[in-house]
Protein backbone atom coordinates (compact mmCIF):
# COMPACT_ATOMS: atom_id res chain seq x y z
CA UNK A 1 0.00 0.00 0.00
CA UNK A 2 2.61 2.21 1.15
CA UNK A 3 5.04 1.81 -1.69
CA UNK A 4 1.57 2.22 -4.53
CA UNK A 5 0.84 5.82 -2.82
CA UNK A 6 4.43 6.73 -3.15
CA UNK A 7 4.33 5.39 -7.17
CA UNK A 8 0.80 7.28 -7.78
CA UNK A 9 2.15 10.53 -6.13
CA UNK A 10 5.00 10.42 -7.64
CA UNK A 11 3.89 10.23 -11.17
CA UNK A 12 1.71 13.87 -10.16
CA UNK A 13 4.07 16.23 -8.70
CA UNK A 14 1.91 19.21 -10.37
CA UNK A 15 -0.80 17.17 -8.50
CA UNK A 16 1.05 17.35 -5.15
CA UNK A 17 2.28 21.02 -5.14
CA UNK A 18 -1.62 22.14 -5.71
CA UNK A 19 -2.60 20.17 -2.84
CA UNK A 20 -0.17 21.73 -0.63
CA UNK A 21 -1.23 25.06 -1.98
CA UNK A 22 -4.67 24.80 -1.68
CA UNK A 23 -4.41 23.41 2.03
CA UNK A 24 -1.43 25.97 2.51
CA UNK A 25 -3.67 29.01 1.37
CA UNK A 26 -6.41 27.63 3.76
CA UNK A 27 -3.99 27.45 6.20
CA UNK A 28 -3.28 31.25 5.81
CA UNK A 29 -6.75 32.56 5.71
CA UNK A 30 -7.11 31.22 9.28
CA UNK A 31 -3.78 32.77 10.44
CA UNK A 32 -4.73 35.70 9.13
CA UNK A 33 -7.97 36.28 11.84
CA UNK A 34 -5.55 34.89 14.23
CA UNK A 35 -3.34 38.08 14.79
CA UNK A 36 -5.92 40.74 13.05
CA UNK A 37 -7.24 41.99 16.34
CA UNK A 38 -4.18 42.36 17.71
CA UNK A 39 -3.02 45.41 16.18
CA UNK A 40 -6.04 47.04 16.89
CA UNK A 41 -6.23 47.32 20.57
CA UNK A 42 -5.77 51.08 20.81
CA UNK A 43 -8.71 51.27 18.69
CA UNK A 44 -10.69 48.74 20.30
CA UNK A 45 -10.49 51.11 23.49
CA UNK A 46 -11.10 54.63 21.80
CA UNK A 47 -14.25 53.17 19.73
CA UNK A 48 -15.42 50.82 21.64
CA UNK A 49 -14.49 51.57 25.17
CA UNK A 50 -12.78 48.37 25.86
CA UNK A 51 -10.09 48.65 28.49
CA UNK A 52 -6.72 46.47 28.89
CA UNK A 53 -8.44 44.00 30.99
CA UNK A 54 -11.33 43.33 28.20
CA UNK A 55 -8.76 43.26 25.59
CA UNK A 56 -6.76 40.62 27.76
CA UNK A 57 -9.66 38.57 28.22
CA UNK A 58 -11.04 38.98 24.62
CA UNK A 59 -6.81 37.90 24.13
CA UNK A 60 -7.11 34.88 26.40
CA UNK A 61 -10.42 33.77 24.77
CA UNK A 62 -8.25 31.68 21.77
CA UNK A 63 -7.39 28.88 24.64
CA UNK A 64 -10.18 28.63 26.22
CA UNK A 65 -11.92 25.72 24.91
CA UNK A 66 -8.57 23.85 23.36
CA UNK A 67 -6.61 23.90 26.58
CA UNK A 68 -9.67 23.78 29.31
CA UNK A 69 -12.28 21.70 27.59
CA UNK A 70 -9.13 19.66 25.36
CA UNK A 71 -11.30 20.47 22.10
CA UNK A 72 -7.96 20.66 20.72
CA UNK A 73 -7.35 16.82 21.29
CA UNK A 74 -10.71 15.90 20.48
CA UNK A 75 -9.78 17.69 17.15
CA UNK A 76 -6.92 15.09 16.49
CA UNK A 77 -8.70 12.41 17.35
CA UNK A 78 -11.50 13.19 15.01
CA UNK A 79 -8.72 13.61 11.97
CA UNK A 80 -7.58 10.01 12.68
CA UNK A 81 -10.61 8.71 12.65
CA UNK A 82 -12.73 10.51 10.09
CA UNK A 83 -9.94 11.97 7.74
CA UNK A 84 -8.40 15.09 6.60
CA UNK A 85 -11.26 15.91 3.96
CA UNK A 86 -13.65 15.57 7.37
CA UNK A 87 -11.45 17.65 9.77
CA UNK A 88 -10.14 20.38 7.40
CA UNK A 89 -14.36 20.96 6.77
CA UNK A 90 -15.21 21.24 10.62
CA UNK A 91 -12.03 22.94 11.18
CA UNK A 92 -12.45 25.76 8.38
CA UNK A 93 -16.64 25.90 9.63
CA UNK A 94 -15.57 26.49 13.35
CA UNK A 95 -13.54 29.37 12.01
CA UNK A 96 -16.74 30.77 9.90
CA UNK A 97 -18.65 30.46 12.99
CA UNK A 98 -16.63 31.76 15.55
CA UNK A 99 -15.51 34.66 13.32
CA UNK A 100 -19.40 35.65 12.54
CA UNK A 101 -19.71 35.70 15.95
CA UNK A 102 -16.81 38.01 16.96
CA UNK A 103 -18.19 40.57 14.04
CA UNK A 104 -21.48 40.58 15.56
CA UNK A 105 -20.35 41.27 18.82
CA UNK A 106 -17.86 43.87 17.68
CA UNK A 107 -20.47 45.65 15.11
CA UNK A 108 -23.33 45.12 16.98
CA UNK A 109 -25.19 48.24 19.60
CA UNK A 110 -25.47 46.25 22.38
CA UNK A 111 -26.11 49.22 24.07
CA UNK A 112 -23.29 48.78 26.81
CA UNK A 113 -24.96 45.85 27.65
CA UNK A 114 -23.21 44.09 30.91
CA UNK A 115 -23.28 40.33 31.91
CA UNK A 116 -22.96 39.16 34.93
CA UNK A 117 -22.22 35.77 36.49
CA UNK A 118 -23.40 34.70 40.25
CA UNK A 119 -23.09 31.63 41.91
CA UNK A 120 -25.41 31.14 44.73
CA UNK A 121 -26.39 34.74 45.22
CA UNK A 122 -22.74 35.74 44.89
CA UNK A 123 -21.85 37.86 42.38
CA UNK A 124 -18.35 36.28 40.45
CA UNK A 125 -17.71 38.98 37.95
CA UNK A 126 -19.03 40.80 35.23
CA UNK A 127 -18.38 41.66 31.53
CA UNK A 128 -19.30 44.26 28.95
CA UNK A 129 -21.34 41.65 26.82
CA UNK A 130 -19.89 42.79 23.78
CA UNK A 131 -16.56 41.88 25.17
CA UNK A 132 -17.94 38.70 26.15
CA UNK A 133 -19.78 37.48 22.74
CA UNK A 134 -16.53 38.14 21.46
CA UNK A 135 -13.95 36.64 23.47
CA UNK A 136 -16.90 33.16 22.81
CA UNK A 137 -16.41 33.86 19.06
CA UNK A 138 -12.15 33.86 19.38
CA UNK A 139 -12.80 30.68 21.64
CA UNK A 140 -14.52 28.87 18.62
CA UNK A 141 -12.47 30.26 15.99
CA UNK A 142 -9.27 29.33 17.82
CA UNK A 143 -10.78 25.35 18.00
CA UNK A 144 -11.06 25.85 14.30
CA UNK A 145 -7.62 27.83 13.63
CA UNK A 146 -5.28 25.10 15.58
CA UNK A 147 -7.85 21.72 14.15
CA UNK A 148 -6.47 23.57 10.56
CA UNK A 149 -2.90 23.61 12.09
CA UNK A 150 -3.12 19.79 12.53
CA UNK A 151 -5.59 18.76 9.78
CA UNK A 152 -2.91 20.52 7.63
CA UNK A 153 0.01 18.70 8.79
CA UNK A 154 -1.73 15.49 8.27
CA UNK A 155 -2.79 16.19 4.51
CA UNK A 156 0.78 17.03 3.73
CA UNK A 157 2.40 14.45 5.48
CA UNK A 158 -0.27 12.23 3.26
CA UNK A 159 0.73 13.49 0.01
CA UNK A 160 4.14 14.16 0.59
CA UNK A 161 6.06 11.84 2.21
CA UNK A 162 9.31 10.45 0.83
CA UNK A 163 9.06 13.08 -1.83
CA UNK A 164 10.53 16.24 0.18
CA UNK A 165 8.34 16.30 2.75
CA UNK A 166 9.94 18.69 5.44
CA UNK A 167 10.21 21.52 2.02
CA UNK A 168 6.47 21.10 2.05
CA UNK A 169 5.75 21.51 5.85
CA UNK A 170 7.96 24.28 5.77
CA UNK A 171 6.25 25.99 3.21
CA UNK A 172 3.11 25.56 4.94
CA UNK A 173 4.39 26.88 7.80
CA UNK A 174 5.65 29.61 6.01
CA UNK A 175 2.18 30.24 4.92
CA UNK A 176 1.05 30.67 8.30
CA UNK A 177 3.21 33.24 8.88
CA UNK A 178 2.50 35.21 5.60
CA UNK A 179 -1.09 35.29 7.23
CA UNK A 180 0.44 36.90 10.51
CA UNK A 181 2.22 39.34 8.05
CA UNK A 182 -0.86 40.50 6.65
CA UNK A 183 -2.92 40.52 9.84
CA UNK A 184 0.17 42.75 11.40
CA UNK A 185 0.57 45.09 8.11
CA UNK A 186 -3.13 45.27 6.66
CA UNK A 187 -5.53 45.51 10.05
CA UNK A 188 -4.80 48.56 11.56
CA UNK A 189 -4.53 50.53 8.25
CA UNK A 190 -7.68 49.24 6.94
CA UNK A 191 -9.59 49.85 10.19
CA UNK A 192 -8.54 53.77 10.38
CA UNK A 193 -8.88 54.09 6.60
CA UNK A 194 -13.12 53.34 7.25
CA UNK A 195 -13.33 54.31 10.58
CA UNK A 196 -14.22 50.73 12.16
CA UNK A 197 -12.64 48.06 13.58
CA UNK A 198 -15.02 45.65 12.39
CA UNK A 199 -13.82 46.55 8.84
CA UNK A 200 -10.43 44.03 9.14
CA UNK A 201 -12.85 40.82 10.35
CA UNK A 202 -15.42 41.35 7.68
CA UNK A 203 -12.45 41.49 4.68
CA UNK A 204 -10.90 38.12 6.61
CA UNK A 205 -14.24 36.51 6.37
CA UNK A 206 -14.46 37.37 3.02
CA UNK A 207 -11.08 35.37 2.85
CA UNK A 208 -11.96 32.95 4.70
CA UNK A 209 -14.71 31.61 2.61
CA UNK A 210 -12.22 31.74 -0.36
CA UNK A 211 -10.02 29.45 1.89
CA UNK A 212 -12.91 26.72 2.55
CA UNK A 213 -13.62 26.68 -1.50
CA UNK A 214 -9.66 26.21 -1.53
CA UNK A 215 -10.46 23.40 0.60
CA UNK A 216 -13.59 22.22 -0.88
CA UNK A 217 -11.13 21.57 -4.42
CA UNK A 218 -8.48 19.88 -2.22
CA UNK A 219 -11.31 17.45 -1.07
CA UNK A 220 -12.13 16.54 -4.57
CA UNK A 221 -8.62 15.64 -5.68
CA UNK A 222 -7.73 14.07 -2.71
CA UNK A 223 -10.90 12.14 -2.54
CA UNK A 224 -9.96 11.18 -6.45
CA UNK A 225 -6.60 10.14 -5.40
CA UNK A 226 -7.69 8.00 -2.33
CA UNK A 227 -10.37 5.84 -4.94
CA UNK A 228 -7.40 5.70 -7.72
CA UNK A 229 -5.23 4.10 -4.64
CA UNK A 230 -8.32 1.71 -3.61
CA UNK A 231 -8.48 0.35 -7.17
CA UNK A 232 -4.95 -0.42 -7.46
CA UNK A 233 -4.35 -4.41 -7.40
CA UNK A 234 -2.45 -5.79 -3.60
CA UNK A 235 -4.60 -2.41 -1.74
CA UNK A 236 -5.27 -3.01 1.81
CA UNK A 237 -7.58 -1.66 4.51
CA UNK A 238 -6.00 0.84 6.40
CA UNK A 239 -5.71 0.59 10.49
CA UNK A 240 -7.74 1.86 12.07
CA UNK A 241 -7.24 4.43 15.01
CA UNK A 242 -8.54 3.14 18.15
CA UNK A 243 -8.89 5.34 21.07
CA UNK A 244 -6.02 2.67 22.74
CA UNK A 245 -3.90 4.33 20.20
CA UNK A 246 -3.35 7.16 22.74
CA UNK A 247 -1.91 5.08 25.50
CA UNK A 248 0.84 3.99 22.72
CA UNK A 249 1.56 7.59 22.01
CA UNK A 250 2.47 8.25 25.39
CA UNK A 251 4.68 5.10 25.71
CA UNK A 252 7.13 6.59 23.13
CA UNK A 253 9.63 8.47 24.83
CA UNK A 254 10.77 10.61 21.93
CA UNK A 255 7.19 11.69 21.30
CA UNK A 256 7.48 13.41 24.78
CA UNK A 257 10.87 15.01 24.28
CA UNK A 258 10.00 16.35 21.06
CA UNK A 259 6.79 17.73 22.97
CA UNK A 260 8.62 19.63 25.81
CA UNK A 261 10.87 20.62 23.23
CA UNK A 262 8.14 22.52 21.18
CA UNK A 263 6.52 24.18 24.15
CA UNK A 264 9.74 25.06 25.85
CA UNK A 265 10.54 26.71 22.59
CA UNK A 266 7.37 28.03 21.22
CA UNK A 267 6.98 29.67 24.51
CA UNK A 268 10.34 31.17 24.70
CA UNK A 269 9.36 32.87 21.13
CA UNK A 270 5.49 33.82 20.84
CA UNK A 271 5.35 35.23 24.49
CA UNK A 272 8.27 37.19 23.81
CA UNK A 273 6.74 39.04 21.28
CA UNK A 274 4.57 40.50 23.40
CA UNK A 275 6.37 42.06 25.39
CA UNK A 276 8.84 42.94 22.29
CA UNK A 277 7.48 46.15 21.40
CA UNK A 278 7.72 47.46 24.65
CA UNK A 279 12.01 46.37 25.13
CA UNK A 280 12.61 47.74 21.92
CA UNK A 281 11.52 51.33 23.24
CA UNK A 282 12.46 51.34 27.11
CA UNK A 283 16.49 49.26 25.98
CA UNK A 284 16.99 50.19 23.06
CA UNK A 285 15.44 53.46 22.98
CA UNK A 286 13.80 52.79 19.58
CA UNK A 287 11.14 55.51 19.13
CA UNK A 288 7.38 54.53 19.64
CA UNK A 289 5.93 54.69 15.97
CA UNK A 290 9.38 52.50 14.89
CA UNK A 291 9.41 49.83 17.86
CA UNK A 292 6.70 47.52 16.51
CA UNK A 293 8.49 47.08 12.68
CA UNK A 294 11.50 45.64 14.69
CA UNK A 295 9.75 42.29 15.85
CA UNK A 296 7.30 42.62 12.75
CA UNK A 297 10.56 41.44 11.03
CA UNK A 298 10.24 38.04 12.22
CA UNK A 299 7.62 36.32 10.10
CA UNK A 300 9.46 37.63 6.94
CA UNK A 301 12.43 35.89 7.75
CA UNK A 302 10.94 32.65 8.37
CA UNK A 303 8.97 32.44 5.27
CA UNK A 304 12.42 32.09 3.09
CA UNK A 305 14.25 30.24 5.47
CA UNK A 306 11.49 27.36 7.02
CA UNK A 307 11.36 26.23 3.88
CA UNK A 308 15.03 26.57 3.28
CA UNK A 309 15.87 25.04 6.57
CA UNK A 310 13.05 21.98 5.51
CA UNK A 311 14.49 21.21 1.91
CA UNK A 312 17.91 20.82 3.85
CA UNK A 313 16.13 17.99 6.26
CA UNK A 314 15.00 16.59 3.38
CA UNK A 315 18.16 16.31 1.04
CA UNK A 316 21.00 16.04 4.22
CA UNK A 317 18.89 15.05 7.20
CA UNK A 318 20.50 16.06 10.74
CA UNK A 319 16.71 16.73 12.18
CA UNK A 320 17.49 16.63 15.90
CA UNK A 321 20.88 18.54 15.04
CA UNK A 322 18.65 21.22 13.35
CA UNK A 323 16.66 22.03 16.72
CA UNK A 324 19.64 21.85 18.52
CA UNK A 325 21.43 24.33 16.81
CA UNK A 326 17.96 26.44 17.05
CA UNK A 327 17.67 26.07 20.79
CA UNK A 328 20.69 27.05 20.99
CA UNK A 329 20.37 30.47 18.78
CA UNK A 330 17.60 30.99 21.46
CA UNK A 331 19.83 31.29 23.80
CA UNK A 332 22.27 33.53 22.41
CA UNK A 333 19.95 35.79 21.06
CA UNK A 334 18.13 36.33 25.17
CA UNK A 335 21.16 36.43 26.88
CA UNK A 336 22.23 38.77 24.25
CA UNK A 337 19.34 41.07 24.90
CA UNK A 338 19.43 40.53 28.83
CA UNK A 339 22.85 42.53 28.51
CA UNK A 340 22.23 46.10 30.56
CA UNK A 341 24.97 47.51 28.51
CA UNK A 342 23.64 46.55 25.06
CA UNK A 343 21.29 48.79 24.14
CA UNK A 344 22.11 49.86 19.98
CA UNK A 345 19.20 49.38 17.52
CA UNK A 346 21.48 47.66 15.66
CA UNK A 347 21.99 45.15 18.18
CA UNK A 348 18.13 44.94 18.48
CA UNK A 349 17.66 44.45 14.31
CA UNK A 350 20.57 41.44 14.51
CA UNK A 351 19.12 39.50 17.32
CA UNK A 352 15.39 39.48 16.24
CA UNK A 353 16.51 38.53 13.02
CA UNK A 354 18.50 35.55 14.69
CA UNK A 355 15.38 34.85 16.60
CA UNK A 356 14.09 34.48 13.28
CA UNK A 357 16.12 31.89 11.94
CA UNK A 358 15.87 30.02 15.24
CA UNK A 359 12.03 30.08 14.59
CA UNK A 360 12.53 28.84 11.40
CA UNK A 361 15.06 25.99 12.12
CA UNK A 362 13.18 24.68 15.16
CA UNK A 363 9.53 24.06 13.52
CA UNK A 364 11.19 23.18 9.43
CA UNK A 365 12.55 20.27 11.42
CA UNK A 366 10.25 19.56 14.40
CA UNK A 367 7.06 18.82 12.34
CA UNK A 368 8.34 16.18 9.94
CA UNK A 369 10.60 14.28 12.57
CA UNK A 370 7.08 13.50 14.33
CA UNK A 371 6.26 11.47 11.39
CA UNK A 372 9.27 9.15 11.84
CA UNK A 373 8.03 8.91 15.75
CA UNK A 374 4.77 8.11 15.54
CA UNK A 375 2.74 5.89 12.66
CA UNK A 376 0.85 7.51 10.27
CA UNK A 377 -2.86 6.58 11.74
CA UNK A 378 -1.73 8.21 14.64
CA UNK A 379 -0.22 11.01 13.41
CA UNK A 380 -3.69 13.91 14.30
CA UNK A 381 -4.11 13.10 17.96
CA UNK A 382 0.00 13.11 17.87
CA UNK A 383 -0.07 16.77 16.59
CA UNK A 384 -3.19 17.50 18.80
CA UNK A 385 -1.45 16.38 21.85
CA UNK A 386 1.65 18.29 20.77
CA UNK A 387 0.04 21.51 20.25
CA UNK A 388 -2.36 20.93 23.39
CA UNK A 389 1.35 21.26 25.80
CA UNK A 390 2.26 24.29 23.29
CA UNK A 391 -1.16 25.78 23.94
CA UNK A 392 -0.53 25.70 27.76
CA UNK A 393 2.83 27.33 27.35
CA UNK A 394 2.00 29.87 25.09
CA UNK A 395 -1.23 30.88 27.49
CA UNK A 396 0.53 31.05 30.51
CA UNK A 397 4.35 32.26 29.89
CA UNK A 398 2.93 35.75 28.71
CA UNK A 399 1.06 35.86 32.26
CA UNK A 400 4.45 34.96 34.00
CA UNK A 401 6.15 37.42 32.35
CA UNK A 402 3.55 40.12 32.95
CA UNK A 403 4.09 38.65 37.11
CA UNK A 404 7.70 39.16 36.89
CA UNK A 405 7.95 42.31 35.50
CA UNK A 406 5.45 43.91 37.85
CA UNK A 407 6.93 42.24 40.67
CA UNK A 408 10.58 42.35 39.91
CA UNK A 409 11.32 44.56 37.71
CA UNK A 410 10.21 48.07 37.73
CA UNK A 411 12.71 50.51 37.28
CA UNK A 412 11.17 53.74 38.05
CA UNK A 413 9.53 55.83 35.31
CA UNK A 414 10.16 57.41 31.46
CA UNK A 415 7.98 59.37 29.82
CA UNK A 416 7.16 57.80 26.33
CA UNK A 417 5.40 60.11 23.39
CA UNK A 418 5.13 62.68 26.45
CA UNK A 419 3.15 60.45 28.96
CA UNK A 420 4.89 59.56 32.06
CA UNK A 421 5.20 55.36 32.04
CA UNK A 422 6.84 52.71 34.23
CA UNK A 423 10.32 51.93 32.93
CA UNK A 424 10.93 48.13 33.27
CA UNK A 425 14.40 46.83 33.70
CA UNK A 426 14.12 43.19 31.25
CA UNK A 427 17.28 41.45 32.44
CA UNK A 428 15.30 38.91 34.36
CA UNK A 429 12.32 38.66 31.82
CA UNK A 430 15.20 37.95 28.94
CA UNK A 431 17.25 35.55 31.32
CA UNK A 432 13.75 33.67 32.16
CA UNK A 433 13.52 32.77 28.07
CA UNK A 434 17.46 32.47 27.84
CA UNK A 435 16.13 29.52 30.75
CA UNK A 436 13.92 27.79 28.24
CA UNK A 437 16.24 28.21 25.25
CA UNK A 438 18.63 26.14 27.72
CA UNK A 439 16.10 23.84 28.60
CA UNK A 440 15.14 23.11 25.28
CA UNK A 441 18.97 22.31 23.91
CA UNK A 442 18.59 19.67 27.09
CA UNK A 443 15.59 18.03 25.07
CA UNK A 444 16.96 18.22 21.61
CA UNK A 445 20.25 16.27 23.14
CA UNK A 446 17.55 13.86 25.07
CA UNK A 447 15.61 13.74 21.55
CA UNK A 448 19.22 12.70 19.83
CA UNK A 449 20.43 10.13 21.92
CA UNK A 450 16.43 8.39 22.32
CA UNK A 451 16.87 8.58 17.97
CA UNK A 452 20.51 7.27 18.17
CA UNK A 453 19.21 4.41 20.43
CA UNK A 454 15.83 3.49 18.69
CA UNK A 455 16.56 3.95 15.02
CA UNK A 456 14.08 6.88 14.18
CA UNK A 457 15.91 8.22 11.58
CA UNK A 458 15.84 11.74 12.60
CA UNK A 459 19.14 12.52 11.41
CA UNK A 460 18.75 10.61 7.94
CA UNK A 461 17.76 12.94 4.49
CA UNK A 462 13.61 12.38 4.79
CA UNK A 463 13.99 11.95 0.76
CA UNK A 464 15.92 8.50 1.42
CA UNK A 465 12.45 7.44 3.31
CA UNK A 466 11.32 6.72 -0.03
CA UNK A 467 13.48 3.90 -1.45
CA UNK A 468 14.91 3.43 2.32
CA UNK A 469 12.35 2.60 5.04
CA UNK A 470 14.29 2.36 7.97
CA UNK A 471 12.14 4.07 10.00
CA UNK A 472 9.65 2.61 12.70
CA UNK A 473 6.45 4.22 11.04
CA UNK A 474 4.70 3.68 8.21
CA UNK A 475 1.89 4.55 6.01
CA UNK A 476 -0.38 1.42 6.52
N1 LIG B 1 0.47 23.17 9.74
C1 LIG B 1 0.88 24.12 10.71
C2 LIG B 1 2.05 23.68 11.49
C3 LIG B 1 2.15 24.35 12.81
C4 LIG B 1 2.71 25.71 12.73
C5 LIG B 1 2.94 26.29 14.07
N2 LIG B 1 1.72 26.58 14.78
C6 LIG B 1 1.49 26.14 15.99
O1 LIG B 1 2.29 25.43 16.56
C7 LIG B 1 0.22 26.57 16.67
N3 LIG B 1 -0.26 25.53 17.51
C8 LIG B 1 0.52 27.77 17.55
C9 LIG B 1 0.23 29.04 16.93
O2 LIG B 1 -0.11 29.12 15.78
O3 LIG B 1 0.32 30.03 17.67
C10 LIG B 1 3.72 27.55 13.84
O4 LIG B 1 4.95 27.48 13.80
O5 LIG B 1 3.06 28.59 13.68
Amino acid sequence: MKEIIRKKMAASPVLRWTVLGLVSFTMLTGYVIADVMAPLKTLLEQQLGWDSSDYGLFTSGYGWLNIFLLMLIFGGMILDKKGVRYAGVLSVGLMIGGTLLKYWAITADLGGAVSSFSIGGHSLFSVKSQVLYATLGFAVFGVGVEMIGITANKAVVKWFRGRSLALALGINVAAGRIGTAIAMFGSLPLARMTGNPGAPLAVCLLLLCIGLLSFLVFCVLDRREDRETETLPGTEKEEEFKLSDIVKIAKIKAFWYITILCVLFYSAVFPFLKYATELMIQKFHVSPGFAGAIPALLPFGNILLTPLFGSIYDRRGHGATIMLIGSALLVCVYTLFAIPALTANWMAVVLVLVLGAALSLVPSAMWPSVTKIVPYRMLGTSYSMIFWIQNWGLAFVPLLIGVVLKNHCIAGTVVIDGVVSTRYDYTLPMLIFAGFGALSIVFALLLRREDARKGYGLEKPNDELQTNSTTKTQIP
